[in-house]
């Protein structure tokens, strides 16, 4: 119950390709953030999954369309636009009319109200809202029906750090009790803390989608550093092991393929003395702008050419995504080809060590999903009101 399967989502804005034969599915229980840079398509594909706008393509909600749907507020829940409400009407008058219309009982208004926190601002025009403020009440409107899916296009826009953080614990604690929540974000950092599985577009066509770990695993690689005062020797020893090594600024050196644990073990057979030993992980914008760069399409927003059409992205196990449209031999196992990291056998000779490196510096990088523990589930979002 909840799934969403969008398949072959396409929409043409006079020449511009908006949305480009776009496929995904969206699971329950997790919350989804839908990830791409401005002008990506992604409010686009939202209109057109809830047939908002006519395009190629179909979306089923539990294997139906949206417009088949009994009772859609019901089943699902959408916020596309902010402050989109009547001009006269009170916040309380604008959700009475909606749930009238919808056959919801009129106590759920208050308790939608009072969970997204606009009790106190319910007899008010919804025109002398903030953008938050807004954004609250398109997500009460979309809560009215206690919906199983819901899907929200930038719903942190306006939102104060207090907001983003309600917000997200309150999507994370809706997915957990098995709903489906598509939300969507041009803010890597957000569907970091916000996300466990992922849809990226960038210029309407699909680049990945997956779990966000995965997304980070795959789409860049774990980098373990290490200093020594004898770089030389471990530097020969790590490339008999077929490892990538590259010089840090600072003079550490950045080893790609082996686990820290295995460059621990060559250092040791080659009676290499070490100083540091520590292994990291890129974050979500990294992978996100390893993925997107890759593919052309993010470098396309600052006036790059498009890039090739290519088949859908998607995670399996780790060091398996396959770039949709992007450029191959960007990704792949560690140890892999040349490009932003050095395959074995490139590590420049004894005694170049100075070159910059073309990594960040380390301390920079925080770990992907460090979740703040979602708030206990309020009774007015799980009670049913049907
Ligand atoms: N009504 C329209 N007429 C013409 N072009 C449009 C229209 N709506 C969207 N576009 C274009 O389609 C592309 C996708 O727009 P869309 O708003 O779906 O992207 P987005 O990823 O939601 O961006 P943002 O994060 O900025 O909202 C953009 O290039 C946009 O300019």
């Amino acid at each position: 119950m909840g799934r969403i399967e969008a398949t072959n989502l396409s929409k043409t804005y006079g020449a511009k390709r908006a949305v480009d034969d776009l496929s995904f599915t969206v699971e329950p229980g997790v919350v989804t953030g839908f990830l791409g840079p401005n002008g990506a398509g992604k409010s686009t594909t939202m209109r057109l999954m809830l047939g908002l706008d006519h395009g190629g393509g179909r979306t089923l909600f539990d294997g139906k369309p949206y417009s088949r749907l009994t009772h859609p507020m019901r089943h699902v829940g959408a916020v596309l636009e902010a402050k989109a409400f009547h001009p006269t009407r009170t916040a309380r008058n604008h959700l009475l009319m909606l749930a009238a219309a919808n056959g919801i009982p009129r106590q759920r208004v208050d308790e939608v109200l009072e969970y997204v926190g606009l009790s106190d601002v319910a007899g008010k025009k919804p025109r002398t809202f903030s953008l938050g403020m807004g954004q609250r009440l398109g997500l009460a409107c979309a809560l009215l029906g206690d919906p199983h899916t819901l899907i929200l296009d930038e719903p942190a826009n306006g939102l104060d750090p207090q907001g983003i953080t309600w917000l997200r614990n309150f999507l994370k604690t809706y997915a957990s009790t098995g709903k489906t929540v598509f939300v969507s974000s041009h803010l890597l950092a957000e569907m970091g803390l916000m996300a466990d599985r992922l849809v990226v577009i960038g210029r309407g066509r699909l680049i990945a989608s997956g779990a966000v770990d995965d997304f980070v695993r795959s789409a860049s690689r774990t980098t373990v550093t290490v200093r020594t005062p004898q770089p030389d020797r471990l530097v020969e020893a790590l490339r008999a092991a077929h490892a990538g090594v590259q010089p840090a600024p600072d003079g550490a050196l950045m080893v790609t393929g082996p686990d820290q644990a295995k460059v621990g073990e060559l250092a040791f057979s080659a009676g290499v003395v070490l100083h540091e030993l520590s292994t990291r992980t890129a974050t979500l914008e990294e992978a996100f702008l390893e993925a997107t760069g890759g593919s052309e399409e993010y470098i396309a927003q600052i006036g790059g050419p498009p890039g090739p059409p290519g088949a859908a992205g998607q995670f399996g196990a780790p060091g398996q995504f396959v770039p949709s449209g992007g450029a191959p031999g960007q990704f792949g196992p560690p140890g892999g080809p040349p490009g932003q990291y050095a395959a074995p056998g490139q590590y420049p000779p004894p005694g170049q060590y100075g070159a910059p490196g073309q990594h960040g510096a380390p301390g920079q990088h925080g770990a992907p999903g460090q979740h703040q523990g979602p708030p206990p589930a309020s009774s007015s979002s799980a009670g049913g009101n049907r």
